[in-house]
């Protein structure tokens, strides 16, 4: 299996996995995608479902992925999920159980019983493996550079804390991240570990981490590598998870779920139509936004038009406050056929501060019809409502991302079950679960001294220039790096 950018013009650049792990994203300032989306058919599913219910979520994680990667042996793969799908790092020995919400068609994905209590973790325990994996292979380092809203950031540093020849340096929005969030963070004192508050939103930080990663000599000097979803094996990691919610919902061949999926970056949805290309029987994709609806908006009307940081609400559901996706683009490339030069001279319009409009052409047309995509927005007043009546009527108590999937959610209730991807545990959002319910979330176990202890983290401005002379820092004082 090869790998080509969205932007690519010649087929002969396509590499394979484990150049483009390391690499992250692609120089052309675009993203990763495989040539061809492997097919499964409904009796290799059926197998699945054995495999799942006998050997469990590690065994199904190697079969998903071993189809997208031909440069790791399939026993050193297996290993690797293995390690990763594990207790305690994860507190459920499913890994990803579901639940049914009542006795209705609304069900829960649960993904958040990883390291930090984020969907994240999904994603990033197998990373962190992979990534030390293909490091020693090649005796080879890496610096990674990575945006977080709040999420991302910590399930990285829990992956990749500690972990031979890998220093992270993660960007933050400063002011932006709950408390907890912020403490889950800042309170790491592994010397590999750099935390930085930026002068900016997500979306500022993000184009940071896309800046000095298009900087070839920079980035080859410095070996830059990339844990957010512009990196393509975040997203093959969380296709996994949408087998596991089908077989675990379904009881035969054929039977069509949709799932709701809480959107910012487009990464996890992303996984979902990336799943649906590859056969699993899925009806509708439905995209919930926050107050930020810029992808609502676009799947609503055509129209891609990104916003600005002082547009880019502050709300309750802080982990998407995002309204330049990185990962629509993985999208558009496969809406256009992979033609690189439509995606260039599309996403060229946004670069440079504007918009596309694609409303009345057949490929719009094909994105509810051929991709079943549909999409809604959920403000402050859905989330905590949301939370409430859940708590009420069902003694479930989720968190405020995973609402605004659930509001959207109900707006399409048909007549599939429709799975509900939860991203975070309510713990990381304390005041807007005790604004809904009256009272603080409970706290985990682990959790429970998070937020005392001295924290450490850098003030950035919102500047490239700084930014690299704080990576050429980081390396130069961690010798070990360089090999
Ligand atoms: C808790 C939570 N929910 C939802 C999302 C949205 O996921 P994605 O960015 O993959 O669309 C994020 C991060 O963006 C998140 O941290
Ligand atoms: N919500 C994310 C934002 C970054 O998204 P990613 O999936 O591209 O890493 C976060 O919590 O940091």
């Amino acid at each position: 299996m090869r790998y080509l950018s969205t932007r690519a013009l010649n087929a002969d650049d396509a590499k394979p996995f484990c150049d483009i792990l390391l690499e992250g994203l692609a120089a052309d300032g675009g993203l990763y995608l495989p040539e061809t989306y492997p097919q499964v058919s409904a009796e290799t599913l059926e197998q699945w479902r054995e495999l799942l219910a006998t050997e469990g979520y590690a065994a199904l994680a190697a079969r998903v992925i071993g189809l997208f990667i031909d440069d790791i042996p399939a026993d050193d793969l297996a290993r690797l999920t293995a390690a990763a799908y594990t207790g305690p790092k994860f507190s459920d020995p499913q890994i990803v159980p579901v639940s049914r919400i009542g006795a209705g068609p609304l069900w829960l994905g649960h993904l958040s019983n990883g390291p930090t209590a984020a969907f994240k973790d999904m994603a990033m325990q197998l990373l962190g493996e992979l990534m030390e994996y293909e490091l020693s292979r090649r005796g080879s380092w890496m610096t990674i550079v990575g945006a977080t809203s709040g999420d991302t950031g910590s399930s990285a540093e829990y992956a990749l804390r500690g972990r031979d020849g890998i220093a992270v340096v993660m960007l933050t929005p400063a002011g932006r991240m709950t408390p907890f969030q912020q403490a889950q963070m800042f309170s790491l004192s592994d010397p590999n570990i750099v935390n930085v508050a930026v002068e900016g939103v997500f979306d500022d930080c993000q184009d940071l981490v896309k800046a000095v990663h298009t900087d070839a000599a920079f980035k080859a000097t410095y070996h830059l590598g990339a844990v957010n979803s512009i990196n393509w094996a975040r997203l093959v990691a969380q296709v996994v998870y949408y087998f596991c919610c089908w077989l675990r919902v379904t009881d035969g061949p054929g039977q069509e779920i949709s799932f709701a999926v809480p959107t910012g970056n487009f990464g996890d949805i992303c996984a979902g139509h990336i799943a649906r290309a590859m056969g699993l029987p899925i009806r509708r994709l439905i995209l919930a936004t926050n107050e930020n609806d810029v992808l609502d908006e676009f799947f609503r009307t055509g129209v891609y038009r990104p916003r600005g940081p002082e547009q880019t609400w502050a709300t309750s559901s802080p982990s998407m406050d995002i309204s330049k996706a990185s990962n629509f683009e993985r999208f558009i490339a496969d809406l256009y056929g992979r033609d690189g030069a439509r995606v260039r001279e599309l996403f060229g319009a946004v670069a440079g501060g504007g918009f596309f409009d694609i409303s009345g052409t057949p490929e719009f047309e094909a994105v509810r019809t051929g991709y079943g995509f549909v999409s809604g927005s959920s403000t402050h007043a859905d989330r905590v409502a949301t939370i409430g009546r859940l708590w009420r009527e069902h003694g479930i108590l989720i968190d405020p991302h995973t609402a605004d999937g659930v509001k959207v959610a109900e707006q399409y209730v048909a007549d599939e079950p429709v799975v509900v991807l939860e991203t975070a545990l309510p713990v990381k959002f304390a005041e807007t679960i005790t604004e809904a319910i009256g009272e603080p979330p409970p706290t985990p176990e682990r959790f429970a001294h998070i937020e005392e202890g001295p924290r450490r983290v850098v003030d950035l401005p919102n500047d490239v220039d700084a930014l690299k002379q704080l990576i050429v820092g980081t390396v130069e004082s961690l010798p070990s790096l360089v090999r």
